[in-house]
């Protein structure tokens, strides 16, 4: 076993030299990426720029072309992705049309501890009770029994993070979970997810999205992808800055702070000459 020294800085993940190809496209160029344990990250980027392409390659749905990401110590290629994709819980809008639309939520909730879609296995008294307690955790214990074709957006989203951490991850990725959500709605939503992640033993949350106002105080640093590579990764105070978000989405903008909320300012030119 490795000294506790070295115990104590291996990374939860660790992407290196990461280059993914398919036929002529370069989704990903030779990304390098750290992510060590109590931090939470938030994938920052315009339209296309590689995002899912990135998380697809964490889970294990797309195969990397070359270069190497290590989870918890262990190496995809080496170790079964199966094994390592039970420690990523990912909370995505394209389970959406797998979940059956008659399943009730608790269930649904249960099916994550078997990283299932569309439960088959028969459950435990003790799931039962796990899932009821996250959907407590998730301010939706009323809506235990309500079939999934019925739920709202924003109930979805916290149905789905429930059944996230029903395998108890160690990283918790959560693909523009605002998507879709009023502006209420997603003040609600963001609020239960930054108590989610302030919570003690609360696994690492990487939140992606293109908008700076959902990066919560939770959120300590920032990976910033423009067209496949990397323009900028480390603690949010260096890297949200005008120059990597205007080099990140291609137009020159301002980050600014208003009340403790991150906003984009733009000039006036980029709303009347939009680019076409
Ligand atoms: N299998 C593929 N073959 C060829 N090109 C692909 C493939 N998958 C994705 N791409 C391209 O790679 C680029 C990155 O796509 P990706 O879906 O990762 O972007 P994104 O950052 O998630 O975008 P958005 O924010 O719009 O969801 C896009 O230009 C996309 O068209």
């Amino acid at each position: 076993m490795p000294p506790a020294s070295a115990r104590r800085s291996q990374p939860l993940l660790s992407v290196t030299g990461l280059r993914v190809q398919r036929g002529n496209a370069t989704l990903l160029h030779d990304i390098s990426w750290r992510v060590e344990k109590g931090q939470h990250w938030v994938i920052l980027g315009a339209n296309g720029c590689g995002k899912t392409s990135l998380l697809k390659t964490l889970t294990g749905y797309l195969s990397a072309t070359s270069g190497d990401i290590e989870l918890l110590g262990a190496r995809y290629g080496e170790a079964d992705w199966r094994d390592l994709r039970f420690h990523i819980g990912i909370v995505t809008s394209a389970f959406h049309p797998s979940i059956p639309p008659a399943e009730p939520a608790l269930e649904t909730v249960i099916s994550g501890k078997y990283a299932q879609l569309d439960l088959w296995a028969p459950t435990t008294k003790a799931d039962e009770k796990a899932a009821r307690k996250l959907l407590e955790t998730a301010g939706a214990s009323h809506l235990a029994d309500r079939e999934w074709i019925f739920l709202s957006q924003g109930e979805r989203q916290r149905i789905l993070i429930a059944r996230a951490l029903m395998a108890k991850p160690r990283l918790l990725i959560l693909d523009e979970p605002c998507a879709g959500l009023d502006p209420v709605a997603r003040e609600h939503f963001l609020g239960f997810m930054e108590r989610l992640a302030q919570q003690k033993n609360a696994p690492t949350f990487v939140l992606v999205t293109h908008h700076v106002e959902e990066i919560t105080p939770a959120f300590t640093h920032a990976l910033i992808l423009r067209a496949g590579r990397v323009v900028d990764d480390g603690p949010i105070t260096s890297t949200l800055t005008n120059e990597n978000l205007s080099t990140a989405f291609g137009e020159p903008v301002k980050i600014a702070k208003d009340h403790g909320i991150w906003r984009l300012l733009f000039s006036q030119a980029a709303r009347h000459a939009p680019k076409i």
